[in-house]
């Protein structure tokens, strides 16, 4: 079986000095896939490589790194593609939502018109109907007060609803399969799970495939099904989230589940003492 996403022996490098010859390895021989409507969680501390994982799924991966193996979407190998047939995938295929939402918005742009421009150029929405589908995807993401949301621009809502915005333009083209990379990072720990609770409904009500990645395992356990482990750019452990929670197997794995189980009992303690 293919996969909505096959990642297959993805290695990644980057020269080290431009005279020595010698290549550091970011990405080792990386096999991963996401089956249709499958929620796979891709976990690892920071510098692990899963940052550049996303960049090579949607085919923006920087120009002085080479990379070799597959990637393929929906079947069609697209590693080392032209522009144009990525651009033929992204948005339909792919989609991606970053940390930072301001990084994926015009600061000079009013928010409706930034939705509205996926929908004009992918769907060829215009007039009466475009506005609709605008209104519509921002109610999608609860965004309730839509009309507004549409008129402000990027600073003049909250962070969270800039990441709400950030996430209907990742949805606007009906994405095969969404990528979320540390989605909830730049934001208050209540508004972070919000926003995993609308990708997780988003996902499951579309019958979306869902990459969520992370360097936080209560969030991958909340979000995924099957786990991948990444460390030093190498796949170390991967299985069905309850297996790999209750029984780690590799070292890096025990540790990152003994760290988020000695923290969940300290703020269980921290909570009866107040
Ligand atoms: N353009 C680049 N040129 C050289 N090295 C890079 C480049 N981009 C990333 N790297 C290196 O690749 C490794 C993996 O980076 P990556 O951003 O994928 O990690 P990450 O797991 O996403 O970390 P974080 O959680 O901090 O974002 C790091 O050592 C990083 O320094």
């Amino acid at each position: 079986m293919s996969g909505v996403l096959s990642i297959d022996n993805l290695t990644v490098t980057v020269a080290s000095t431009p005279e020595s010859g010698h290549r550091r390895v970011l990405l080792d021989g990386v096999s991963l896939r996401v089956g249709a409507g499958e929620r796979v969680g891709l976990i690892g501390e920071s510098g692990s490589g899963k940052s550049l994982l996303s960049l090579a799924s949607i085919g923006l991966l920087p120009e002085p790194l080479d990379a070799t193996g597959s990637v393929s979407l929906g079947g069609r190998e697209l590693l080392g593609a032209s522009e144009r047939a990525w651009n033929a995938v992204r948005g339909r295929d792919v989609a991606l939502v970053f940390q930072e939402p301001t990084s994926a918005l015009d600061p000079l742009m009013r928010l409706g018109r930034q939705v509205a421009g996926p929908l004009r150029r992918r769907r060829g929405l215009r007039g009466a109907p475009l506005r609709a589908e605008v209104r519509r995807v921002l109610r999608e993401v609860q965004l309730d007060d839509a009309d507004r949301i549409a008129r402000s621009f990027p600073h003049e809502v909250s962070g969270g609803q800039r990441q709400r915005v950030a996430i209907a333009m990742a949805l606007a083209c009906d994405p095969q399969l969404l990528i979320a990379d540390e989605p909830t990072t730049a934001l208050d720990v209540t508004v972070q799970k919000e926003i995993l609770r609308l990708i997780a409904d988003v996902a499951q009500q579309r019958g979306m495939s869902l990459l969520f990645v992370s360097h936080d395992i209560g969030a991958v356990a909340s979000m995924a099904s099957r786990v991948v482990v990444l460390q030093h750019g190498r796949v170390v452990e991967s299985g069905p989230t309850q297996q790999l929670i209750r029984q780690p197997a590799h070292p890096y794995t025990q540790r990152l589940v003994a760290g988020a189980r000695a923290l969940d009992e300290r703020l269980t303690i921290g909570a009866q003492h107040d």
